[in-house]
């Protein structure tokens, strides 16, 4: 089997903090001259990279000399900020000895969320890799609130992956790929070497929360690998201190696992409205609205709503949940929740009775809808 980088003109390139920061010892200088000489030499083939690079927060609390990380959000906060300069200083001078320039990319989830920032990081990016620049991208941590967390980085590998429609994602890891279980602690797990991106048996081989520096463990991986699926993307895992591993897998080799995408890529819209991590509300559909949706690709009307959850604004985007609380498609409504609430199981034709005026017929019309199961 051949690499899915091999043909892979897009790529984006995520490395964890227990790579980068050699599980907390500050900066592992040479481990990040390796990676980036290596995407150096991919962009000299032609192929457009960007770094997502953690390992602010480690760097920082290596910087500060603090012997544990901290518990505390704002120590934490500090740390990344303290840190992301290591780490850019780091990329920026290795990548300018391959005589490239690299730019500093921070996000937070509401850069994404929003429609109009999430257009204008995705021009900005474009513009980037048309000038031959490697985008170094991480959260910007020293802003976020829970509210408008990532949480981790293979999260934001795959947002990425899909606002730029990335044609695959490699996550460096100090693991040489997924395994049946995790290696830390079942020594006799072998690795996966290719499975379906979105195969649920993946979530399950994948534990909690793996090293100690790092945030997210494997599940994060397999999740992100899933929704970068989402747009088209396939997905590599593999370890990030075998040797020239961005070259070889370029060039064809197939190492650690790969995760490959199956489905029929969404378009630009409802792959944005699929990448919202936090939604405000959600409504309850009965099962002929939930068979509407799924099997006749119909518009949602207030008439299939049996409940409405949360606050929500018209124009904001909410979750479509079936009577056992899965979600099974998201939109843009056309009503605020109170308006829901009181147009919840009427027909169309009573909107202007019940509101006073009416919009649209539709709570979510069918172009504003994704479906997710
Ligand atoms: N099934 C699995 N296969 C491989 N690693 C796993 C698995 N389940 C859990 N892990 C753990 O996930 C860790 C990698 O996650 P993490 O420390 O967050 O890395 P990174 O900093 O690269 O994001 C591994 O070191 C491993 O202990
Ligand atoms: N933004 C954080 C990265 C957090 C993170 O996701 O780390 P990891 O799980 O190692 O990819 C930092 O730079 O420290």
């Amino acid at each position: 089997m051949h690499s899915v980088v091999r043909h892979a003109r897009r790529i984006v390139v995520k490395v964890g903090s227990s790579l980068v920061t050699a599980e907390g010892r500050g900066l592992d200088h040479a481990a990040l001259s390796r990676w980036a000489g290596q995407i150096a030499a991919l962009t000299a083939q032609g192929r457009e990279v960007v770094l997502v690079s953690s390992g602010a927060i480690a760097e920082g609390i290596a910087r500060l000399g603090w012997k544990k990380r901290p518990k505390a959000i704002n120590e934490l906060q500090a740390a990344a900020a303290v840190g992301q300069m290591g780490l850019v200083q780091a990329y920026e001078s290795i990548f300018r000895s391959h005589d490239l320039h690299a730019a500093q990319v921070l996000l937070t989830h509401e850069d994404l969320a929003d429609r109009t920032r999430y257009l204008n990081a995705r021009i900005t990016l474009r513009t980037l890799l048309g000038l031959n620049v490697v985008p170094i991208i991480n959260e910007n941590d020293t802003v976020a609130t829970d509210e408008i967390r990532l949480g981790d980085n293979d999260t934001l590998g795959a947002l990425v992956t899909n606002l730029i429609e990335a044609d695959c994602l490699i996550i460096l890891t100090d693991q040489s790929g997924l395994y049946t279980a995790d290696p830390r602690k079942v020594p006799d797990a072998t690795l996966v070497m290719d499975a379906h991106a979105g195969d649920p048996e993946l979530e399950r081989m994948a534990g909690g929360a793996g090293s100690s520096v790092g945030t997210g463990g494997m599940l994060t991986k397999i999740l992100a690998a899933k929704r970068a699926a989402r747009s088209g993307a396939h997905t590599v895992i593999c370890s990030g201190r075998e040797e020239n591993v961005l070259l070889r897998l370029a060039a064809g080799e197939a190492i650690g696992s790969q995760l490959v995408a199956r489905q029929a890529p969404l378009d630009a819209r409802r792959q944005w409205l699929a990448d919202h991590l936090q939604l405000r509300g959600s409504v309850v559909l009965d099962d002929g609205a939930v068979r509407a949706l799924r099997e006749d690709g119909k518009s949602l009307l207030p008439v299939g709503v049996k409940g409405v959850l949360g606050e929500f604004a018209r124009g904001e985007v909410v979750a479509v949940v079936d009577t056992d609380g899965s979600e099974i498609a998201r939109g843009l409504v056309n009503y605020s929740a109170s308006e829901a609430r009181r147009i919840a199981g009427k027909p169309s034709s009573a909107i202007e009775a019940a509101l006073g005026y009416m919009d649209e017929p539709e709570l979510i019309h069918r172009d504003n809808l994704v479906m997710l199961a």
